[in-house]
């Protein structure tokens, strides 16, 4: 019976002893501790550093005081005054570290404890082994070095340069290797410190050793090019690389640069990294990103919020054809081409056109959302669910609450008491998301009381945009962490626009264009615009000599005429062919190599190759296009957005009827980026997006970004009409090219193989020297008329078609050159003559 009690006694014991000890563990582990304990640390290293650094000055004075006695004296002799800043505990800490350890050197050791402060906090992510060596060794060698040379050089000093440590050791190693051999190790030491510090300074030191061995032979030639090796790969590795102290004590790296940079550091980072070409004349950044609303309201759970940095995607590099037939020998020689040349003094748009709207500053208001919080946690009590954590994320117009339930609730009772929540918070457009991708959490988004702007400019400004490296970087807006959304248009490839009348389209489709306005020089990207309201894209038409392409001929660039949104639509499918077929002589797959080789010189023009810069078409109201011209025009929309991605060319279109005979399974099909605002109906959600969400939106720019499967909530940026205005008269007054960029002629049905219908008797005053010029060069070329006179794409067009109508060249042949039908000048002579 007692050796039961006892057995039983013993057990409660150690159940009661491992519950402490668990306990003791999870309160060791708590986050919040961690922290707390990581600023004592943090504190106890800057102390110590204090104390050293004012023994440094005050030392003399104090010594007699100090020494001999423990630490307990010291403190407990009230007379006792010392110099040291820190009292007469920093005096004997100070006096112990340097003199009696390790001299000088032991200045090492606070920023070691520093160190190890800002890991517990999380702060640094700097490896704990390399700290480790890197203070041991530098304390071990350190010391012995002060002490060979400082000794030597101030003996009497208070200071024991090596401390007894290193004092020690010296006079070993002295007796036993002597003055030279302690010169020889000191340098040894300095040498292996440089080189854990700066790699490049090994590939130096082997360089300067390979550069002066003793050459044999004499002949310098038949050295290996290391120097050029380095020079190349080391060098700008070098420079990305921030030096070990600032790793050490610098903050963790975040997916977010934008909201921790100081701008000083980011203008360093824009010349260290490569910027796109068009990056040297992008405007400074002036502004510095607003923080994060990101707030913890309650979070009983530790929380690893893990951000990763993906390295860019890039396309597989294709073997380059080595016998090219389009590489023109005698153009190799010359130096690259330039597309921008022609307009090499445009500047981009500045930041200052853009309006900055008083709301970075903005105070995160506690009261709404703890209001809120128990407001869900008392409404889900309600229905018997419980919660084992709850986080708010403060987006612009959204927060995001994200719960964890009790284990054993089912996620599908949460999902349903949607209506409940929006009841008990009073709030419209409230979403669940349950479970939240890829997070283990159920999200609840509740819009807040006092929605703010998202401007244009502060997208714009940001780093994250300033230094992307898309080829069409569009920068959205913010999404619901505060982050600014940027993505490529030349990788969706195309995108779909939908929402309800005054949710944000127009808006949404100029904040795309203003984007691509500051990331893309003229010769870069050319817009084609088409707007059957007619109201929306005027602004833009004083861009028409730099951004825009329009029909030859056609009088306005910005389209609004359903018969020429069709001709318009068969000219680019047109293009589209073209530049397959340029792409295809070119041996390449994409328009990136393509313009590679063309920058190359390795495309020759003669054969009609040309730099081709990205398209990309906006539709606004494709629906009302739709209803007036049916298949006529969802035809050629589809086949550009099922091919034109490889070619540059890439289609934005909106529509406020997102009903299923507007947006077509067809071009469901080719539009697999979809933005939807705000719409009334959970069908026009799911006829946008393939799932429900849009209808409880809030408008006014909330919207929802899905690129596939996952949904992202958006609010998009927000960019008025006199910002663009502003921005239009800026590039408009600039000087531009000749004409707008020309799409190809299309010619229709019942038009083609009738030269006749050009009248030989109103003759352009150059048809004459055309003429002569065609012969001589024998190609039957329009863009060599165009350059030779320096006239637009029209008239050289129509200078063709003349030349075809008097039999002097063959009909078109897309992209390659004409025939030319008379062979010398004689015979060009005689038929000139009979035209007159
Ligand atoms: N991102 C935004 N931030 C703040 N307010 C916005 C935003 N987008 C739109 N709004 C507000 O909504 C109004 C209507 O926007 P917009 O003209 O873009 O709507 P729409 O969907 O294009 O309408 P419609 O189809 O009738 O042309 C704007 O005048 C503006 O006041």
């Amino acid at each position: 019976m007692a050796k039961s009690t006892k057995r039983k006694r013993k057990k409660t014991t150690t159940a009661t002893a491992r519950k402490r000890r668990t306990a003791i563990i999870s309160f060791l582990k708590n986050e919040r501790v961690r922290f707390i304990f990581g600023i004592l640390v943090a504190f106890l290293g800057i102390f110590t550093l204090l104390a050293i650094i004012s023994f440094f000055f005050t030392g003399a004075a104090d010594q007699s005081k100090v020494l001999n006695k423990s630490f307990w004296e010291l403190t407990q002799d009230k007379q006792l005054e010392v110099d040291n800043w820190t009292s007469t505990g920093g005096a004997f800490l100070a006096e112990t570290l340097v003199n009696k350890w390790f001299g000088i050197f032991s200045i090492l050791i606070p920023f070691f404890v520093i160190y190890l402060g800002l890991r517990l906090m999380k702060v640094s992510d700097f490896s704990f082994i390399k700290v480790l060596l890197i203070t041991a060794f530098g304390l071990v060698c350190g010391s012995i070095t002060s002490a060979f040379i400082f000794g030597r050089l101030f003996p009497k000093s208070h200071i024991n340069w090596g401390g007894a440590h290193g004092s020690q050791i010296e006079r070993l190693l002295e007796s036993s290797i002597g003055v030279p051999g302690m010169i020889l190790l000191v340098l040894l030491f300095i040498l292996i410190i440089v080189i854990v510090f700066r790699q490049s300074s090994m590939h130096k030191i082997q360089e300067t050793l390979i550069n002066s061995k003793p050459t044999f032979n004499g002949n310098k030639e038949s050295q290996p090019p290391i120097e050029l090796e380095f020079d190349e790969k080391e060098e700008p590795e070098e420079k990305k690389k921030p030096g070990i102290w600032r790793k050490l004590f610098s903050f963790k790296k975040t997916d977010k640069p934008e909201t921790e940079t100081e701008p000083e550091v980011l203008l360093q980072n824009r010349e260290q990294t490569p910027l796109p070409v068009t990056q040297n004349t992008v405007p400074p950044i002036r502004k510095k990103e607003p923080a994060n609303n990101v707030f913890e309201v309650f979070v009983p759970k530790d929380e690893i919020q893990v951000a990763e940095n993906k390295p860019e995607e890039k396309a597989s590099p294709l073997a380059e054809s080595d016998t090219n037939e389009e590489t023109d020998p005698d153009v190799e020689i010359l130096e690259d081409y330039d597309p921008k040349k022609d307009l090499s003094s445009f500047a981009f748009p500045t930041m200052d056109l853009l309006k900055v709207y008083n709301t970075g500053n903005r105070q995160v208001d506690m009261q709404e959302q703890n209001e809120n919080k128990d407001k869900i946690i008392r409404t889900l009590r309600n229905y018997g669910i419980e919660i084992t954590s709850i986080k708010a994320t403060v987006g612009p117009t959204i927060t995001l609450y994200e719960i964890v339930p009790q284990a054993g609730v089912r996620i599908s009772r949460i999902r349903n008491l949607e209506d409940d929540i929006a009841l008990s918070l009073s709030a419209l457009g409230i979403r669940i998301i349950a479970p939240m991708p890829g997070k283990g959490t159920i999200g609840i988004e509740v819009p807040n009381k006092e929605p703010q702007i998202v401007s244009m400019q502060s997208v714009i400004a940001s780093v994250k945009f300033q230094e992307c490296t898309y080829d069409l970087p569009v920068a959205l807006g913010k999404t619901i962490t505060n982050e600014v959304f940027i993505f490529d248009l030349a990788k969706m490839p195309h995108l779909l626009v939908a929402g309800a009348t005054g949710q944000g389209k127009s808006v949404g489709l100029n904040a795309i264009i203003t984007s691509l306005l500051y990331k893309k020089h003229p010769s870069e990207m050319k817009m084609v615009l088409i707007d059957p309201k007619m109201v929306e894209f005027n602004i833009y038409s004083t861009i028409e000599k730099h951004y825009l392409a329009k029909l030859p001929d056609e009088e306005k660039a910005i389209i609004t005429d359903v018969t020429k949104v069709t001709q318009t639509l068969n000219s680019l499918t047109k293009e589209m062919d073209d530049r397959y077929e340029l792409l295809m002589r070119a041996h390449v797959r994409a328009i990136k190599e393509y313009n590679e080789k063309f920058i190359k010189r390795k495309l020759n023009p003669k054969n009609g190759h040309r730099y081709l810069p990205y398209i990309v078409v906006v539709i606004d109201e494709f629906g009302d296009l739709i209803m007036t011209a049916g298949k006529e025009i969802e035809m050629p929309i589809a086949r550009i957005a099922q091919k034109a991605r490889a070619v540059g060319m890439h289609m934005v279109i909106a529509t406020q009827r997102p009903t299923t005979n507007i947006i077509t399974g067809t071009i469901k099909a080719n539009f697999p980026a979809r933005m939807a605002f705000r719409v009334t109906s959970q069908i026009d959600s799911r006829t946008i997006l393939d799932a429900t969400g849009a209808n409880q939106l809030i408008g006014r720019g909330d919207m929802l970004f899905s690129q596939g499967s996952n949904l992202i909530r958006i609010q998009c940026a927000f960019v008025d009409t006199p910002e663009i205005e502003d921005i239009s008269q800026y590039i408009g007054k600039q000087r531009g090219y000749e004409s707008a960029f020309a799409l190809p002629e299309v010619v229709s049905a019942d038009s083609e193989d009738k030269p006749g219908a050009v009248d030989l008797n109103e003759r352009d005053t150059l048809f004459d020297e055309a003429a002569r010029l065609i012969v001589i060069h024998q190609q039957g070329s329009t863009s060599l008329i165009q350059r030779k006179f320096s006239i637009g794409y029209n008239r050289a067009g129509r200078l063709m078609d003349q030349l075809e109508t008097a039999g002097i060249v063959g009909p078109a042949q897309g992209s390659k050159p004409r025939d030319v039908y008379i062979s010398d000048e004689y015979s060009l002579e005689k038929l000139l003559d009979s035209l007159r």
